[in-house]
């Protein structure tokens, strides 16, 4: 099973704290999908999440590339569509499995 870790930001993670997540064993990171998990379990409904992974964290100090929040949005408008797609699927699978009120 992967893990993800809540990192609330707004700034994004250092080198050093990218290898300490990765030697905890986190396969990725994220600041706004876990909570609105936590409120959704919270709240007591049911829910499907899905997130899309934007970028690669840095993990060497010889790369001089940084995680930022335009490459999020950039790869976030990329994979819309495909996102669409899904959910659009989804959606259908849903009104087949679901019983007229
Ligand atoms: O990491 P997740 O939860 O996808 O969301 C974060 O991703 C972007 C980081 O810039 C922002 O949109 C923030 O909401
Ligand atoms: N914490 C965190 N959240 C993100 N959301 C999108 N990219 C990132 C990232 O690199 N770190």
């Amino acid at each position: 099973m992967n893990k993800i870790c809540l990192l609330a930001g707004p700034s994004y993670e250092t080198i050093a704290e990218c290898r300490v997540l990765q030697a905890l064993g986190v396969d990725a990171v994220g600041m706004s999908t876990l909570p609105e998990v936590i409120v959704a379990r919270h709240c007591g409904l049911q829910f499907f999440g899905i997130s899309v992974t934007t970028n690669r964290v840095v993990m060497s100090y010889d790369n001089h590339e940084k995680a930022n929040h335009k490459k999020a949005l950039h790869i976030s408008v990329v994979r819309a569509e495909a996102l669409q797609k899904l959910v659009t699927r989804l959606l259908g699978k849903v009104g087949e499995n679901t019983n007229p009120l």
